[in-house]
């Protein structure tokens, strides 16, 4: 009898489309997990113990302890929380782009009781706020106590640059933030609850068609996991991910530049993480070949270049179409 691993996949959602591997399981101890991270290849570490003393937080001691500072909960009328960037939003696009969220600013006891009075229908809630200095004393106790001394070997090992942010993401089950990649190394800690993380390498970028740079969904996908359009998006028949259900005490360590698309598993209740976001290490010696994710940062850098000299999001596709087709094609 196995022990209970707290979980199972008819609490996952069904993305029927998707042909997912799994992302190793390792132990903290376990030699492979450096020369993973070295590699920039995801790992599930287990027993780092890296935010121990987080693993007694519930709602009642976060209500009791955050103090007074404000938090920012994300309303979504459904359950995807696709973030967007609103200083992106030029007047044209607010035009044709509604907002699929809406950020307001309340405090813990707040954030508890509406959680508690939620009912079916009601918009879905995700608290996502930075642990700053508004934190109570017992937070910052628990915060100081949290391993650095194991992220920062980590840090070191790995030539990434400072610790930029900690995210406190609390989620009620079912909530998914939707496929995107970040610019930052992160070492997501998994305190109360499961979730489901589904990756994909950079490599993939031709198979997940993100939004422009300009756009305000800039680096999420355009890609809807519940209703794949294959006419839209043809190269999804070729994407290949990998996954893992990361419970309390689990660390996934999540590369710079991999997709990832992170799911609460229903009837499991709501959910409590803090990621780790370390600005990416300069790319150091270029070598060749490239690498997916050092040609996703000089896309990114034409794309930016690109609209910034054409003055029009619009006249870049028929500049790099001249450009390629007949040419480099
Ligand atoms: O830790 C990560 O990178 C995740 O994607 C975790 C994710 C919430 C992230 C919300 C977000 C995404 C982009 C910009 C600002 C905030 C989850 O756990 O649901
Ligand atoms: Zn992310």
């Amino acid at each position: 009898m196995g022990e209970e691993k707290g979980w199972n996949d008819s609490q996952f959602r069904k993305y029927d489309f998707l042909s997912l591997e799994s992302i190793p399981r390792l132990h903290v101890d376990d030699p492979r997990v450096k020369e993973l991270i070295a590699a920039k290849r995801p790992v599930v570490i287990t027993n780092s113990q890296l935010v121990g003393s987080a693993l007694k937080w519930d709602l009642d001691y976060l209500q009791e302890n955050m103090g007074s500072g404000k938090c920012t909960v994300i309303y979504s009328h459904n359950h995807k929380f696709k973030f967007y960037d609103d200083s992106k939003a030029t007047p044209d696009i607010r035009a044709e782009f509604t907002p699929p969220t809406r950020g307001v600013s309340m405090k813990m006891s707040e954030f508890v009781k509406r959680l508690e009075g939620w009912t079916k229908g009601d918009e879905r809630m995700y608290l996502q706020q930075v642990l700053n200095d508004t934190v109570g004393p017992q937070i910052v106790h628990d915060f100081v106590a949290f391993k650095w001394y194991w992220a920062d070997l980590i840090q070191e090992a790995n030539s990434w640059g400072p610790l930029t942010a900690n995210l406190l993401l609390i989620a009620m089950e079912g909530n998914v933030t939707p496929c995107h990649y970040d610019e930052q190394e992160n070492l997501f800690a998994q305190i109360r609850g499961y979730k489901r993380c589904i990756l994909f390498s950079p490599d993939q970028f031709e198979c997940l068609y993100p939004y422009p740079v300009y756009h305000p969904h800039d680096r999420q996908s355009q890609v809807d996991f519940d209703r794949p359009d294959f006419t839209r998006f043809p190269n999804l028949k070729n994407l290949r991910g990998c996954e893992a259900v990361v419970g309390p005490g689990d660390v996934l360590y999540i590369p710079n530049y991999w997709w990832h698309h992170i799911e609460a598993l229903m009837g499991g209740g709501y959910t409590i993480s803090v990621n780790f976001w370390y600005k990416a290490g300069s790319t150091g010696q270029v070598t060749y070949p490239l690498k997916g994710y050092q040609k996703v940062a000089i896309m990114r850098n034409v794309e930016k270049m690109l609209v910034e000299v054409l003055h029009d999001p619009k006249e870049v596709a028929p500049l790099l179409r001249s450009l390629v087709l007949g040419r480099y094609t």
